[in-house]
């Protein structure tokens, strides 16, 4: 049997936006966005991994904060996870990604309503958009 893959994705927030990431690959999800990140490694700490896979896509440094609602679990032995973060130091840009964007709430809710976000994401997303339109409320 192969070993449990957790995966921690990064809901990165700046103000009212978020960063979304466009995958490249594979077919079925190339073009669509995603919540960057990756897998966590044998002796990480989702935090830390999430950490070091932003540092390798993106060229950010980011700090973690709290974990999304829920996780959620496409097939056995696979568990996605996402957490908040917040840019330490550096400006994003998509090394693995096709593109990286920052999102409002209505610009995110519109990537839900065409299809353009990867179907595992769905739920953080709706989660993203009622967070992000609360901040949109909040002076700056
Ligand atoms: N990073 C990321 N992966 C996601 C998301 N939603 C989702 O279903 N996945 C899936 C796709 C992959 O099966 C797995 C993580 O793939 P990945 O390609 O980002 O991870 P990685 O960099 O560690 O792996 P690798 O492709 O280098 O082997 O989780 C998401 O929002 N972000």
């Amino acid at each position: 049997m192969t070993d449990p893959v957790l995966v921690v994705a990064g809901a990165v927030l700046a103000g009212h936006r978020m960063l979304v990431a466009q995958r490249d690959y594979p077919e079925e999800v190339a073009g669509l966005w995603e919540l960057p990140g990756g897998k966590v490694e044998t002796g990480e700490s989702p935090a830390e991994a999430l950490v070091r896979e932003l540092c390798e896509e993106l060229d950010v440094v980011v700090s973690v904060g709290a974990a999304l609602h829920d996780a959620v679990r496409p097939k056995p032995g696979l568990t996605l996870i996402a957490m908040r973060a917040e840019i330490v130091s550096g400006t994003p840009r998509a090394l693995e990604h096709r593109a990286v964007r920052w999102v409002d709430s209505a610009e995110l809710a519109a990537l839900v309503e065409a299809g353009r976000m990867v179907p595992n994401d769905l739920g953080w997303a709706q989660e993203m958009v009622a967070e992000l339109r609360t901040k949109r409320r909040e002076p700056s």
